[in-house]
């Protein structure tokens, strides 16, 4: 049976880290790093995923700003909105939680936020900075699993890293990540797709198998070489009348069988999830810190 890579408790460790600096900064009369968020429209998952990160700023004692808009909203004036808050000298850190409408280009939007508070990493300016192995706000969802590699100490150098998935959110930094010069990384990568050739025999011979392609329970059994570590990004709802809340959540990877034979994975939920959150926080502090653009 594999190792269970707990990133509950790893984000909690990170949050308790963060929320010791806070208390320093308090105590120094620092400035106390602030998030802002903009969630438009109403989407469930979205809502949940905004809630709990202004939860975790509490938690750890930030101050956060949660900036509501309807989905009828223009482009302008939500670009309008991005601009105030870039002029907002309060507010260090910044996100756009995605998607938006689709009416909206994510692309106008995205390039409007600062760089210097982009802490979702989404920028051009950011995405360039970590593919240089520069400081950077380094995406959340990537470097909660950068986070995840380091503090179970699993080995990269020389492995094989197969990402499935070439988002530009989690499949393609995360390919830049493993292969850069550092720990983790000096891994052999491999980034398949949707157009990729043989990808269960590519992903048999992965030691280090990152699923982020959004396909629930994908990756199966027979696709993972024995010993493997497997890092499951997918999070899809189900249905299950037998919950409270009428849905459970399931990863890319079928877990169970996967488990059997890998060395160490990450469940769904419970996995990679709470680490993009506490990874969106060390950004924050980064950013109130001015670590990243000085
Ligand atoms: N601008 C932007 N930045 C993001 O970082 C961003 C985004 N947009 N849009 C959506 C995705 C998704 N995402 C997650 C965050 C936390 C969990 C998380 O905490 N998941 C829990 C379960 C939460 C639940 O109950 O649904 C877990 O896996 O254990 C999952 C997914 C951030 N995203």
């Amino acid at each position: 049976m594999a190792i269970l890579i707990d990133g509950k408790k790893t984000s909690q460790d990170i949050k308790n880290e963060i929320a010791a600096r806070v208390a320093e900064i308090k105590t120094e009369g620092g400035k106390i790093p602030h998030l802002a968020a903009i969630l438009v429209g109403s989407d469930g998952a979205s809502q949940t995923y905004v809630g709990a990160k202004v939860k975790a700023c509490h938690e750890i004692g930030f101050e956060s700003t949660l900036v509501r808009l309807d989905e009828t909203i223009s482009e302008e004036e939500l670009l309008a909105k991005v601009e105030d808050i870039n002029a907002n000298p309060d507010i260090d850190g910044l996100i756009v939680q995605l998607p938006l409408p689709k009416h909206i280009s994510v692309e106008k939007v995205t390039d409007k936020i600062k760089p210097d508070k982009d802490v979702d990493g989404f920028t051009p300016s950011n995405v360039g900075r970590m593919a240089l192995n520069w400081p950077a706000y380094v995406a959340a969802t990537p470097y909660g699993i950068v986070e995840l590699l380091k503090r179970y100490n699993i080995e990269t150098s020389g492995k094989h890293c197969v990402v499935i998935g070439r988002s530009h959110i989690v499949g393609s930094p995360m390919s830049i990540l493993m292969a850069r010069n550092g720990y983790p990384g000096n891994a052999t990568v491999t980034l398949t797709h949707s157009r990729t050739q043989n990808l269960k025999e590519i992903a048999q011979t992965a030691d280090i198998l990152i699923v982020a392609l959004g396909k629930p329970e994908f990756v199966t059994a027979d696709m993972v070489k024995p010993g493997a570590v497997v890092i499951d990004v997918g999070i899809h709802r189900v249905e299950d009348a037998s919950k409270k809340s009428g849905f459970r959540l399931i990863g890319d990877v079928k877990f169970d069988e996967v488990a059997e034979k890998a060395s160490a994975i990450t469940p769904v939920p419970g996995g990679v999830g709470p680490m993009t959150i506490a990874s969106l926080l060390y950004n924050t502090l980064l950013a109130a810190e001015k670590k990243v653009y000085g």
